[in-house]
C-alpha cells in the first residue's frame, strides 16, 4: 500500500504521525512511505533520516494526499486538509468528532474511511492508542498547573509540594483513568495532596492498590465533586466516555465558591472538556481566567514534547497500521477493535458514541448502510 504522511499543520504541533522507525517497518512489511518534507523536523528527524528509512519524500502536502491509498497522521486534519481526502482513503488519526461538527462534515463530504484513534480497543477494553498520549499528558498536567499555580501566573502563589512546615497544594484529578493516575502519580511524587475522583469502583480499588493510601479516593457525586472542587488548588479534568462529549462536571456557577486563583486544567477538552467554562486554548497562549479561576485548556498537551510523544505514539499505532496496510478495509471488518476505532466511512458516521454526541444518524458497518 503507499502510505503518506503529511507535516503536522495545527499550531505548536511538533509530532509526526510515523518516525522513522516505523516507517522501516512499514517498508519491510513491502509498504512505499512518502513523507512530507520537513515532517520530522520537530523530532529533529530530517527528510534525509526518513530516507535512510527507506521513505520517499514529496514537496507538499497536496502530493501526499494526492498520491497516498493510506495517510497517518496524528492530529485531527485542519480543513484544508480534509478538502484533500478522497472515497475510498483511508486516514488513521486522531479524530476527537464528538464536538467538532465542522469537521465531521468535512470528513462526511470527502467520503474517506477515517480510523480515530483515540475510539480503537483492545481485549481489555481500553483504548491503547489513546493509552500513551494520556500518559504524557496526564504527566505534563501537573507541570503546567505548578507553572499556572505561580502567582505571576494568576494563580494562589503556591507551591504544589509546600515545604517542611507548610502545607502542601491540594490537588483533586476528575476522572481516574490513565490521564488521571498519571497526574496523581506526578501530584503525589511532587509532595502535593492528592484527591482522585472516578465514576468505576473498580478503578477506585485498582487506584487504592497501587497508591496504598498516598492518594485519596472517591466516588463521584454531584456532592463529592462539589466537595473536593472546592477546597482544591488544582483540578484536573480528565474523564472520558469513550467516543461522547465530556460530562460537565464542574459548572460555571461553582467557580464562584472555588479559592481565588485556583487552577483548573482540562485534559478532557479535546472530547469537548469537563468544565463548562473550558474552551481549547494552544501552547502559545495556554490559560485564561474566568471568575478568578485559572484554566489551561490546551487540546493538544504531548504535542509540546513531540520526542517522546511520536515514539511512544509510534510504539502503539505500528500494529494497528501495519494491518490497515497489508489489508485496507478488510482489516476493518475482520478486526473489532479496528472496527470500534471507525468513525467515519463513506458519508456515514459508524461509531455510536460520536454519532449520538454530533446528532447524526449511526451507521453500523455491518448493517451495509456504511459498507
Ligand atoms: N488535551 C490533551 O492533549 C489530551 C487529552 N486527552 C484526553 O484526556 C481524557 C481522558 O483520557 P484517558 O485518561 O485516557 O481516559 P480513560 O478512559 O483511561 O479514563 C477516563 C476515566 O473517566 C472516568 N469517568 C467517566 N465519567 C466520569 C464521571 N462522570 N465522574 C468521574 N469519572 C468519570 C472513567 O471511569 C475512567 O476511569 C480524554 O478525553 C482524552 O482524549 C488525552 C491525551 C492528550
Ligand atoms: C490524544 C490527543 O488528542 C493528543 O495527543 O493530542
Ligand atoms: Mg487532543
Amino acid at each position: 500500500m503507499r502510505v503518506g504522511v503529511p507535516r503536522e499543520i495545527k499550531v505548536q504541533e511538533y509530532r509526526v504521525g510515523l518516525t522513522p522507525g516505523a516507517v522501516r517497518e512499514y517498508v519491510a512489511a513491502g509498504h512505499q512511505v512518502t513523507v512530507e518534507t520537513g515532517a520530522g523536523s520537530g523530532i529533529g528527524a530530517s527528510d534525509e533520516v526518513y530516507q535512510r528509512a527507506g521513505a520517499s519524500v514529496a514537496a507538499s502536502a497536496r502530493d501526499i494526499f494526492a498520491k497516498s491509498d493510506m495517510i497517518v497522521k496524528v492530529k485531527e486534519p485542519q480543513a484544508s486538509e480534509w478538502a484533500q481526502l478522497r472515497e475510498g482513503q483511508i486516514l488513521f488519526t486522531y479524530l476527537h468528532l464528538a464536538p467538532d461538527s465542522e469537521q465531521a462534515k468535512g470528513l462526511l463530504a470527502s467520503g474517506c474511511t477515517a480510523i480515530a484513534y483515540e475510539t480503537v480497543t483492545d481485549a481489555a477494553g481500553h483504548l491503547p492508542l489513546l493509552a500513551p498520549m494520556s500518559e504524557v499528558a496526564g504527566r505534563l498536567a501537573i507541570e503546567a498547573a505548578g507553572a499556572a499555580l505561580k502567582r505571576s501566573a494568576g494563580g494562589r502563589g503556591l507551591l504544589l509540594g509546600g515545604v517542611p512546615g507548610v502545607q502542601p497544594a491540594r490537588v483533586v484529578v476528575l476522572g481516574g483513568g490513565v490521564v488521571g493516575m498519571q497526574a496523581a502519580r506526578m501530584a503525589a511524587g511532587l509532595g502535593a495532596e492528592v484527591t482522585v475522583i472516578d465514576r468505576s469502583i473498580p478503578r477506585l480499588r485498582e487506584l487504592d492498590d497501587i497508591f496504598v493510601g498516598r492518594v485519596r479516593t472517591r466516588f463521584s457525586t454531584i456532592e463529592s465533586v462539589e466537595e473536593e472542587v472546592f477546597a482544591a488548588d488544582v483540578v484536573i479534568g480528565a474523564v472520558l466516555v469513550p467516543g461522547a462529549s465530556a460530562p460537565k462536571l464542574v459548572t460555571r456557577a461553582m467557580l464562584k465558591s472555588m479559592r481565588p486563583g485556583a487552577v483548573l486544567v482540562d485534559v478532557a477538552i479535546d472530547q469537548g472538556g469537563c468544565f463548562e467554562t473550558s474552551h481549547p486554548t494552544t501552547h502559545t497562549d495556554p490559560t485564561y481566567e474566568v471568575d478568578g479561576v485559572v484554566h489551561y485548556c490546551v487540546a493538544n498537551m504531548p504535542g509540546a514534547v513531540p520526542v517522546t510523544s511520536s515514539q511512544a505514539l509510534n510504539n502503539a499505532t505500528l500494529p494497528f497500521g501495519l494491518m490497515l496496510a497489508g489489508k485496507g478495509f478488510a482489516a476493518v471488518l475482520e478486526n473489532p477493535h479496528l472496527r470500534n476505532g471507525l468513525n467515519v466511512h463513506r458519508g456515514r458516521i459508524t461509531n455510536k458514541a460520536v454519532a449520538e454526541s454530533l446528532g447524526l444518524e449511526f451507521a453500523p458497518v455491518e448493517s451495509g448502510l456504511a459498507a
